[in-house]
């Protein structure tokens, strides 16, 4: 925390042909509880204000400063990382991916190191930096690489749900391998910890779905519930976890489940996210369990079509920033 014991937040702009570049230029012009720095191409960040009409003011950080809160006056403190290449707005270059990878780790550092509180990250284009020939599936991959964490877990907050994911990015064929009862029971266990010491749930409730259609239906349709999920429940529920199901997935997301319950633990990607981006979209957060930092995240893309076009939504870093600053005043008290 700052002297003035607000949080310091660094905010990385994302993929740069991306509205990463567009949600710093705005941010600008919100008022924010905390100190913000952004990391990015100083230029690029100034030409995509100008593509926008924003007058915007950048002040250059340098590692050390002390930064006033953010008065939401068109001022923007601004660690500059310049990029690789000329940065156009919708047009992807794979060589400005290790520019977009060197934001990432001066924010990892900056946090570990303590000279920010939590680090909240605009997206990311990850088909660009495989093109670049870096293997790239997320930010969530790439954090727990960086920081040498083994297994961390995603979870997206909006819409009044809070849903983790079992698996992050791997496609579909690969889903039902990567959940072993190991790995299912180190997530149930991150996320129940974070649950209780991030987010001050003292005993979280946490639905969990099964993997196949109708939970497996006793079996004859798939076996995971039986031979994996089921299992790791029982083991866990004689630790005094909370833990539901495994329930089907097409009718736990209904008011009668949600109701009492604090997270859905979905088993892969596209079974939890869609729903929770229906019912949030532009207003959700990505934070990352299991970490040990603070990192939350926008819950959309790049969305290269409105770069530099200047009808976008901010909801979704806001609410980003503001999570972040809740998981840090936290933390700062524990
Ligand atoms: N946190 C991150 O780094 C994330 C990165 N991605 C990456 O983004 C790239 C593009 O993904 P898509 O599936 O096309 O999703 P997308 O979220 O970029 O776009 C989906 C639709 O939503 C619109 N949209 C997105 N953000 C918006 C905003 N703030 N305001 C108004 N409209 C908005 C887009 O114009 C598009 O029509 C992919 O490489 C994907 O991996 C996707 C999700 C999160
Ligand atoms: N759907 C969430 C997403 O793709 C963002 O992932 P990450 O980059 O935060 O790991």
């Amino acid at each position: 925390m700052s002297a003035q014991n607000h949080p310091r937040i660094v905010v990385t702009a994302g993929e740069p042909a991306g509205i990463g570049l567009d949600l710093c230029a705005m941010l600008a012009w919100k008022a924010i509880p905390a100190s913000i720095v952004v990391i990015a191409d100083h230029n690029a960040l100034k030409n995509r204000a100008t593509m926008l009409s924003l007058s915007l003011q950048i002040q250059d950080f340098k590692h050390g400063d002390s930064i006033p809160q953010h008065a939401g006056n068109g001022q923007l403190y601004v660690l500059h990382q310049p990029a690789s290449a000329a940065v156009s707005a919708g047009e992807l270059n794979p060589v400005n991916s290790t520019y977009v990878l060197k934001t990432l780790t001066t924010a990892i550092d900056g946090c570990v190191n303590h000279e920010f509180d939590a680090m909240v990250t605009a997206p990311v284009h990850k088909g660009v930096i495989n093109d670049a020939g870096i293997a790239f599936t997320g930010h969530t991959e790439f954090l727990a690489e960086y920081t040498d964490t083994s297994q961390v877990v995603m979870m997206l907050v909006g819409g009044g749900m809070r849903v983790a994911l079992t698996t992050t990015h791997l496609p579909l064929n690969a889903v039902s391998a990567a959940i072993t009862q190991e790995s299912l029971e180190n997530t149930i266990r991150i996320l129940h910890h974070d649950l209780v010491t991030r987010f001050g749930i003292k005993t979280p409730k946490i639905l969990v779905a099964g993997l196949n259609p109708h939970a497996g239906e006793s079996g004859y349709l798939g076996y995971e519930e039986i031979e994996t999920i089921t299992p790791v429940l029982e083991r866990l529920r004689a630790e005094n976890m909370q833990l539901i199901g495994p329930l089907p997935a097409d009718t736990l997301f209904t008011p009668h489940h949600l109701a009492n319950a604090d997270c859905v633990l979905a088993m892969y990607h596209d079974q939890g996210l869609p729903v929770l981006k229906y019912a949030s979209f532009g207003g959700g957060v990505n934070v990352t369990l299991g970490l040990p930092i603070i990192r939350t995240s926008v819950d959309h893309g790049t969305a290269l079509d409105l770069a530099g076009k200047g009808n976008i939504e901010i909801g979704s870093l806001l609410a980003a920033i503001d999570l972040a600053i809740e998981l840090a005043q936290r933390q700062s008290t524990q």
